[in-house]
């Protein structure tokens, strides 16, 4: 699990380490990750050019001492002083390493964004603003965060640093997670400092989760046992959304998948997959994709059944809390906002703010669609996709991702874990088909199968 942590968090366990090692251990051991990365982004070291920015606190004082270990290695290291105050045991080790504070840098090869770290506020001072400006194009090595970003809400507000990588030591910031300032991190390269962490607020899967999240047939399996998932959309209007739901759906994650709708869309259904069978007994519903103005009526009818649910696209707009059934929500931006009132824009500027409220507020998961998907629960633990390809942006991918969802919670995954582990399965499975060239929704749910076997035995 990639675990992300708050600044709150990250302070307390950095005291309780600090207390119990030599003054300045942890600056070093984050300073030392920090100097291997610029090495091993530059590729070489000697004669390269190095440009640290360096603010008032502790954050500059890794970039000045990473900044010593770069000139020991050949480095040109010059120090860039944004703030009348710099670590003063930073400063001086630099010095004696051979490197340089200057008003005037050379065009480097590389800049270090000491300027703040876990202690700044959003947006960055002037000079900053113009220091980087008269770098641009130049690529950066951001240090613990990228500078001005708001470190524990991952939101933008104002100037900040964009970086090609950030280096952050102890633990993820939900800054690195959560769009949009996990676009402005790059790369993020985890330092081990030592730090004893509780449980994380964000997480994001990585392949052994899912791997062990996923259910698998026991030996003595049949397809009741596995879970049947019933799907609720497509209409005459729009029969792909019911038959790409019912592609996400039987990708073989349970064990049946009826189809239940407007009998023109039932038989194209049965058409593309023969194993589809009609209306009975199901462990979940999928409902929503493409059902135009009968999607509150099979909402309805779905919610009628008692079992978890994933609402998606038209029906979205039907809910009404509190919802009897244990849910999923699979909104986007627009449609989030269609729910709540809030701003679209706002949605998308603040969507963990959004993702988490909406969670709290409806009683279900909500599944925040973008670049990084957001799965928010309604206890506020968050879990962020970071699987998928810019590829998968295209028409109906959403209706495999609800159908997907649906047949793991069939198959008995709790909300929260079927919505995680569907989309991130939905990405690794865009990744798949794209192969770095378009995609369409059916390559994505032709791909799932694919997606799982390349996951280690859970
Ligand atoms: N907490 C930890 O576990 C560790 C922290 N270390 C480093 O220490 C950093 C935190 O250091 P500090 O607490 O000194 O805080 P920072 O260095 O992040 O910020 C220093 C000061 O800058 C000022 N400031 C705030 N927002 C600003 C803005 N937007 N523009 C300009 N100045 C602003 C504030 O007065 C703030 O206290 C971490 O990000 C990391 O780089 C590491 O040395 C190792 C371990
Ligand atoms: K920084």
């Amino acid at each position: 699990m990639r675990r992300a942590h708050t600044v709150e968090q990250v302070r307390a366990a950095e005291a309780d380490l600090m207390a119990r090692l030599p003054e300045g251990a942890l600056m070093q051991r984050a300073a030392a990750g920090l100097a291997y990365a610029v090495v091993d982004l530059l590729g070489s070291a000697y004669g390269r050019r190095v440009l640290l920015l360096v603010g008032s606190g502790d954050n500059g004082g890794d970039a000045l001492y990473a900044g010593a270990l770069l000139a020991r290695r050949g480095v040109q290291v010059e120090a860039w002083l944004l703030s009348e105050h710099a670590h003063p045991g930073g400063l001086a080790t630099l010095k004696q390493a051979g490197g340089r504070v200057t008003g005037r840098p050379g065009r480097p090869d590389l800049v270090v964004d000491g300027i703040v770290g876990i202690g700044g506020r959003p947006g960055l001072r002037p000079e900053a603003v113009a220091a980087l400006r008269s770098l641009d194009g130049v690529p950066v090595v951001a240090v613990d965060t990228p500078s001005g970003v708001g470190v524990d809400t991952g939101e933008l507000d104002g100037p900040h640093v964009t970086a090609a990588v950030t280096v952050t030591f102890g633990t993820h910031k939900i800054a690195h997670l959560v769009d949009p300032a996990a676009r402005a991190s790059g790369a993020v390269h985890l330092v081990d400092i030592g730090l004893d962490l509780p449980e994380a607020p964000v997480e994001a899967l990585q392949p052994d989760d899912v791997a062990a999240l996923l259910p698998r047939p026991r030996p003595d399996a049949q397809k009741y046992t596995r879970g049947v998932v019933g799907v609720r959309a497509g209409s005459a209007e729009y029969p792909g959304a019911g038959l790409l739901s019912v592609a996400g759906a039987a990708s073989g994650l349970c064990g049946m998948v009826r189809y239940v709708g407007d009998d023109a869309v039932a038989d194209r259904v049965r058409e593309a997959h023969p194993e589809v069978v009609g209306a009975g007994r199901v462990q979940a519903w999928v409902v929503g994709s493409g059902g135009g103005k009968h999607a509150g009526d099979e909402l309805a009818a779905a919610l009628a059944d008692g079992v978890p649910t994933v609402v998606d696209a038209d029906a979205l707009r039907h809910v009404r809390v509190p919802i009897a059934v244990p849910a999923v929500l699979t909104p986007h931006a627009g449609e989030l906002a269609a729910m709540t009132g809030a701003d679209r824009g706002d949605i998308e500027a603040r969507p963990l703010h959004h993702a988490r409220s909406a969670a709290a507020a409806y009683g279900a998961v909500v599944l925040l669609k973008g670049r990084h998907t957001l799965i928010a629960a309604p206890d506020g633990r968050v879990r962020v996709t970071t699987t998928g390809t810019p590829w998968l942006a295209t028409a109906g991918a959403g209706d495999v991702l609800g159908g997907l969802i649906g047949s793991l919670l069939a198959a008995g995954l709790t909300p929260y874990d079927a919505a995680s582990v569907g989309s991130w399965l939905h990405g690794a499975a865009a990744t798949l088909a794209s192969g770095g060239g378009p995609v369409t929704a059916g390559a994505v749910a032709a791909s799932i199968p694919a997606a799982v076997r390349g996951l280690a035995d859970g």
